[in-house]
């Protein structure tokens, strides 16, 4: 219950310019906001750049105000966010209890919120696309943004209603589709690397370029939600949203500029011309799920013996998808994406095999490499792995592999998003039709396992995933465990 509510009267106008704005935050008391968005938030408030912004929290749990704000200090602790704007944030947030499916619970909720108002969505696919159509029913202030989680619906169908829905509330540059990877420092480096140097640019295309493969293996399990990835798994969760995304800033042409209408129709460009290698997804996609084992000394049962997993359900752990990019400049280039959970090491990075020279001259000995760019998500670095003539014999080839390593970002990835829709930006957000297009290119795959065309494979927990490869294995340079 809430002891005092929050009233866009009690909030001074002291930030200069900024006007009074509230954070609204619907799934406030979830897991998610628990460990990614207050921690992101903290961050964002310690830097300063959000001078007037209240924070509203609303959940279906019976949560007071004093409660709520153990939970936001706790979270903002996590991530080390300390001064003065974090503490007041902590003193005046509040905390309603709220089912967002109901229209007077809504009405509530805004009456408290100030007119400058961001509402983040943290909320699973079906209540989430329930509370925006009742929304339609009220209204919103003019200039209202709209932030909502992945997954944005749970097929194409599902995400163009979803899209219907939220056109009716707002204009599409106010909706926000949160994929938290736009906001890593590295993957916004790779429009960096890519267009900001004269020497990457021109190789990046068929004529140079064998394969890319997009990487993201966890060491993690389950981590406590099942509730949401076992109605999800890994295709769902990793593949349709995130690593499309990677893929489309490594293979989009250069916007004119960074803006949100050009690097958007960039990325949208791209992934219209994006599907599974061959129309073939029998042979082009692999699905596997752990069985029990150790990862890192750490003991774990087998996925289907999880709590709140439903083992008839055939959820994968481990999902490899090969795609093309039917451009011009990639025509014939293999796209090789492949996450998993509990493998024995971290590995998240892009790597792109660069064909072999035409020839290598004869004398110069020990060619058995090619050469590979490697773009590292975490620890944020870049590498070039190189053919030189090394230390001994002076004809010999030895390949070295040069690093630069970055270090994090200012703010984490949630940090970065949230910047963006608070101060109206939709750079780091996914537009609607691109969101719809994410989920065409993975239906044929969703489609044959539903149909049990790809057996799921097993492997053991803290083992390097299932037997094979769908292309050959290119070496991990900067894996850790
Ligand atoms: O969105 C998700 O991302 C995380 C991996 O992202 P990171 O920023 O923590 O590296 C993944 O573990 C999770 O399953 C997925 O839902």
């Amino acid at each position: 219950m809430t002891t005092s509510q929050p009233g866009p009267a009690d909030k001074p106008a002291d930030g200069g310019d900024h006007l009074p704005q509230t954070l609204l935050l619907l799934g406030a008391t979830g897991d998610l906001a628990e460990r990614l968005l207050l921690p992101g938030l903290g961050r964002l408030v310690a830097t300063g750049v959000q001078p007037n912004l209240m924070l509203l929290g609303s959940g279906m749990d019976d949560w007071d105000n004093e409660r709520w704000r153990r939970r936001v200090s706790d979270a903002f602790g996590t991530a080390d966010a300390t001064g003065h704007r974090v503490q007041e944030m902590i003193r005046d947030t509040c905390y309603m209890k709220a089912n967002v499916t109901r229209e007077e619970d809504l009405r509530r909720l805004l009456a408290n919120c100030h007119e400058q108002l961001v509402i983040f969505f943290a909320l699973p696919p079906a209540i989430t696309a329930r509370a925006a159509k009742a929304l339609t029913h009220i209204g919103l202030p003019p200039g209202t943004r709209l932030m909502l989680e992945k997954p944005f619906g749970t097929d194409a169908d599902s995400a163009r209603s979803l899209n219907d829905v939220l056109a009716r509330l707002v204009p599409e540059e106010q909706i926000y589709r949160i994929d938290h990877f736009l906001g890593k420092s590295t993957v916004m480096n790779i429009l960096g690397l890519r267009f900001a140097n004269r020497i990457f640019e021109p190789m990046l295309s068929s004529a140079h370029v064998a394969c890319v493969d997009i990487i993201f293996d966890e060491t993690l399990g389950l981590a406590g939600r099942a509730g949401y990835y076992d109605g999800a798994g890994a295709l769902m969760d990793m593949v349709q949203s995130h690593l499309l995304q990677v893929l489309s800033l490594i293979t989009m042409d250069a916007p004119p500029t960074l803006a949100a209408r050009d690097l958007r129709g960039r990325k949208a460009q791209v992934l219209r011309a994006t599907r599974v290698w061959k129309n073939d997804p029998v042979t082009w996609s692999r699905r596997a799920r752990y069985a029990a084992g150790q990862v890192s000394g750490r003991r774990l049962l087998g996925y289907a013996d999880e709590s709140g997993v439903d083992p008839t359900r055939g959820t994968e752990t481990f999902a490899e998808v090969v795609l093309s990019v039917d451009t011009w400049r990639w025509a014939g280039v293999p796209f090789r994406l492949r996450t998993g959970k509990a493998l024995a090491a971290r590995r998240k990075e892009a790597v792109v095999t660069f064909k072999q020279p035409p020839r290598v001259p004869t004398g110069l000995i020990g060619y058995d490499q090619p050469d590979r760019l490697r773009i590292g998500f975490g620890p944020d670095r870049l590498g070039l792995d190189v053919n030189i003539n090394g230390p001994g014999h002076p004809l010999e080839l030895d390949q070295a592999h040069l690093v630069a390593d970055f270090g994090p970002g200012e703010l984490p990835p949630y940090g970065e998003v949230l910047r963006g829709a608070l101060d109206g930006d939709p750079t780091l957000s996914v537009r609607g039709d691109t969101a719809v297009d994410c989920w065409r290119i993975v239906a044929p795959v969703l489609e044959c396992w539903r149909a049990g065309a790809v057996p799921l494979q097993e492997y053991p927990a803290g083992s390097q995933g299932p037997d094979g490869s769908l292309l050959t294995p290119v070496p991990a340079e900067s894996a850790e465990s």
